[in-house]
């Protein structure tokens, strides 16, 4: 359920298809880069944890910590965006496997988030348009099947690999390529 107004996805869509070598439910992601904001090791990062889900799903968890807060005690919106972005884009990135950047991110906050509990995300691939992917996410309070505490939805759009060559850090890139090779993940 959301509150932003229109329809959901807002285009036609085809339904998602995974990777043939999309992991498992089960399978527990790691880290897909060590200084990511979202998911690397870096200090005041959101260290956010995620497996695959059933049904095309990314499970993530988040705990907030006194280096998240907007207003005291209480977690800063901007910094829940980007969890979101994080388990939308791994969901897009470990499913389906096609390298794709947030196009557009929405978010509907409907309940303060603590500093000291744990968000749970589910995010789900909701359908492709050619080079759009559509995504969608609900994060609970302290359980899994806990109160909604921020929704978001998400459109990625797939980009050639050159994209990150051109625009990021082609060494970092090259350095993370050969990391994936080794441990065998993602294409
Ligand atoms: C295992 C991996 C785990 C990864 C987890 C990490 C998650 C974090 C992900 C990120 O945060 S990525 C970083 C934040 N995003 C960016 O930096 C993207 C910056 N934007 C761009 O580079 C370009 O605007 C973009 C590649 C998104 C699109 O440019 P293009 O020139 O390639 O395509 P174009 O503008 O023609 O858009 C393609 C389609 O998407 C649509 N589109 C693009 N942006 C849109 C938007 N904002 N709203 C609605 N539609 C949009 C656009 O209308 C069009 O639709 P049609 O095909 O129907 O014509």
């Amino acid at each position: 359920m959301s509150r932003v107004p229109g329809s959901w996805p807002p285009v036609e869509i085809e339904p998602p298809v995974l990777h043939p070598n999309a992991p498992a439910p089960g399978t527990d992601l790691g880290v897909h880069f060590a200084e990511c904001f979202g998911c690397g090791e870096v200090e005041g990062g959101l260290h956010l944890r995620s497996s695959v889900g059933d049904d095309q799903t990314v499970q993530s968890k988040f705990t907030v910590t006194r280096a998240h807060q907007g207003a005291p005690g209480l977690a800063h919106g901007g910094l829940l965006a980007c969890a979101f972005d994080e388990a939308l884009g791994s969901a897009v990135g470990n499913l389906l496997r096609r390298p794709a950047v947030t196009g557009r991110l929405e978010t509907d906050f409907r309940r303060p988030v603590p500093v000291g509990s744990t968000l749970y995300i589910e995010a789900r691939l909701d359908g492709t348009a050619g080079r759009k992917i559509y995504v969608s996410a609900d994060g609970r309070l302290d359980a899994p099947d806990g109160p909604v505490a921020v929704s978001a939805r998400g459109l990625f759009v797939q980009v050639g690999i050159e994209h990150f060559s051109t625009h990021g850090d082609p060494q970092a890139l090259e350095k993370l390529a050969e990391a994936q090779r080794k441990n065998q993940i993602n294409p």
